[in-house]
């Protein structure tokens, strides 16, 4: 319950509410047997039954009526567990710092916040409360039936007892399963998910009954658990029914000897048969809350693996005025600087002591070989990471000492391979400037050459760009994101060039539209096609995480050996 009770603590009330609904219900219930009782003595005795069968049908209504009430405020309990626990995940999934996702698995992410919080829905529904008024109806029928033969009881209870003892002992293997289940459950959303966007390559390969039949070896070994688990499941009510069985046997044989000794009265035995029935049905109810609990913890470990990871840490700025408005600048202070920047992916060396300046207003290029660590600078700038040694500075300061937030909203980014979302031409302008009007989505895709999208679809600005912005060209995507970061009109524009192949007219058109970015603002392309770059004021040559070079497309021609290499295979030269 420890575990559990941070899922259910901000519901207490609720909770108490329905816990005190159920008392009065249990309470309804248990005077059920006694007025049977009533009734019986005062057929035996010829008295007025009248009253006496009012008062059942009144128990029995009641108890129907606060049974409904009682279940429709458990399944909105439960639902709401459920968007809590939901909402808590998104939100901690979708800010953890950059290097968790390198490593997780989309799927089985996905999987977290669909499959496991549901688990969670039935510790509600039909465990806790019914465990809680389970318990008191246990306990007030095992009062009245030690007011009426305690003898009989302690052979209850004793039943009572080995059943306990197992279902205690099920109870932890199926917690153990239930996380095997749902780790399975994850594997498979990360099976498909690796397969769904891969489709094409895996048809192109001709590899799709292979990827089928690996999703299939998961899904097998998920239904493996699932039939464990159900094998478990199925022993629990067999046990109980033999609790209830063997307990209503022995009581029968003891009770009916007694009565024929004239040791006890029918009524009284009848009375205390039914307390057994009472007394023995919640019981399978609380088997069950139990049995919903170690289902639930299963689901609980794999949720909080999440939960308990940090957010994306924030850097203390350094007096409460930083994100009050807008930092003054010394305008003498060059836009953006490395200082001696070394950096390692999980000890792997990728930047080296790399320094370079770029001046307010001016347009840099960062070229070099594939892997020499280009992107790794945006995303040090962008601050997806933090560099293990030097330091990185915009507009004189050292981003460590404003928030990300704050650094973050001072640039735009445009990703190297994928950089739309799934969703609207709009969805995707108005990512980074939700208020923007439709005249202004419309301008900056004009500015970007992008008016042609706009018109092949009768929907425009309504158009789908499908999963990844799969149905526009690699050109068109990196176009529609440089358009989204027009909108927000930053000052300093990441922007890392597509390494697809683009056409000619795509190629004009990007490097059109990075000329409209350029024009009043910094800008740090990492640059595949020295044509983008040549009229750069500065290219930065990175090779193995070293800045070799840094100069003009002229300067370096004469200066660099990689440079020229590099533009010599780009026929530049
Ligand atoms: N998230 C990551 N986790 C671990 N290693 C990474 C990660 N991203 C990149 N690397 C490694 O870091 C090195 C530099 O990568 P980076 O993407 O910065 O190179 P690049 O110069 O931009 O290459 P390209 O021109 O091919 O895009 C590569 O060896 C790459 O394998």
């Amino acid at each position: 319950m420890a575990e559990l009770w941070p899922y259910l603590r901000p519901h207490r009330r609720i909770l108490l509410i329905v816990a005190g609904i159920s008392i009065v219900g249990a309470a309804l219930a248990v005077a059920q047997p006694a007025t049977v009782s009533v009734v019986i003595d005062a057929v035996q005795n010829g008295r007025s039954m009248g009253p006496v069968i009012a008062l059942l049908v009144g128990l029995l209504l009641g108890g129907a009526i606060v049974n409904g009430v009682q279940q429709f405020l458990l399944q909105r309990t439960a639902e709401a567990v459920v968007l809590r626990t939901r909402r808590d995940l998104v939100q901690r999934m979708l800010s953890l710092p950059i290097a968790e996702y390198d490593t997780r698995r989309t799927g089985d992410l996905v999987s977290r916040v669909g499959s496991d919080t549901t688990l969670l829905r039935t510790v509600v529904t039909s465990g806790l409360v019914d465990a809680v008024a389970g318990s008191l109806v246990f306990l007030g029928s095992a009062i009245a039936m030690a007011l009426i033969d305690p003898l009989l009881l302690g052979v209850t209870l004793a039943v009572v007892l080995l059943a306990t003892l197992m279902v205690v002992f099920l109870g932890r293997r199926i917690q153990k399963l239930t996380l095997l289940a749902q780790t399975q459950v994850g594997l498979l959303g990360a099976a498909v998910a690796r397969a769904i966007p891969g489709v094409r390559t895996i048809r192109a390969a001709g590899a799709t009954a292979r990827e089928t039949a690996a999703v299939d070896g998961i899904a097998t070994e998920a239904y493996g658990t699932g039939v464990r688990l159900a094998k478990i499941a199925a022993l629990i009510q067999p046990v109980v029914g033999i609790a209830l069985q063997g307990a209503f046997i022995a009581v029968l044989g003891l009770g009916g000897y007694r009565v024929a000794t004239g040791s006890m009265q029918v009524s009284e035995l009848v009375a205390f048969i039914l307390y057994l029935f009472m007394m023995i049905m919640p019981l399978g109810r609380v088997f069950q809350a139990y049995t919903a609990i170690q289902n639930a913890l299963g689901a609980v470990i794999r949720i909080r693996e999440i939960t308990a990871l940090d957010p994306e840490s924030e850097s203390e700025p350094e007096s409460a005025s930083t994100d009050a408005g807008p930092v003054p600048v010394d305008p003498a202070s060059p836009a953006l600087e490395f200082r001696g920047v070394s950096f390692d992916y999980d000890g792997v060396p990728v930047l080296r002591g790399v320094s370079f300046r770029v001046e307010r207003g001016t347009r840099t290029a960062i070229v070099g070989p594939s892997g020499a660590g280009k992107s790794t600078i945006l995303a040090l700038i962008e601050r997806f990471y933090d560099p293990a040694a030097g330091t990185i500075e915009l507009d004189g300061r050292d981003v460590r000492r404003s928030s990300r937030a704050a650094t973050r909203a001072r640039m735009g980014y445009v990703e190297q391979d994928s950089p739309v979302l799934a969703g609207t031409l709009a969805d995707n302008l108005r990512l980074g400037s939700p208020e923007a009007t439709d005249e202004e989505c419309v301008a900056v895709l004009a500015a970007v050459n992008l008016t042609g999208v706009l018109e092949r679809d009768p929907r425009g600005l309504a158009a789908q760009v499908g999963e990844d912005g799969i149905l526009l060209s690699g050109g068109e995507r990196q176009r529609l994101a440089i358009a989204r970061s027009l909108l927000a009109a930053p000052d300093l524009l990441l922007l890392d060039e597509p390494t697809a192949s683009l056409d000619s007219r795509n190629e004009v058109a990007l490097r059109e539209a990075i000329d409209a970015v350029a024009q009043r603002r910094t800008l740090v392309v990492v640059a595949h096609r020295l044509a983008t770059v040549a009229d750069a004021d500065q290219i930065v040559v990175l090779d193995g995480g070293r800045v070799r070079a840094v100069g003009t497309h002229d300067e370096l021609l004469g200066a660099d050996a990689l440079y020229r290499e590099l533009a010599e295979h780009q026929l530049l030269v």
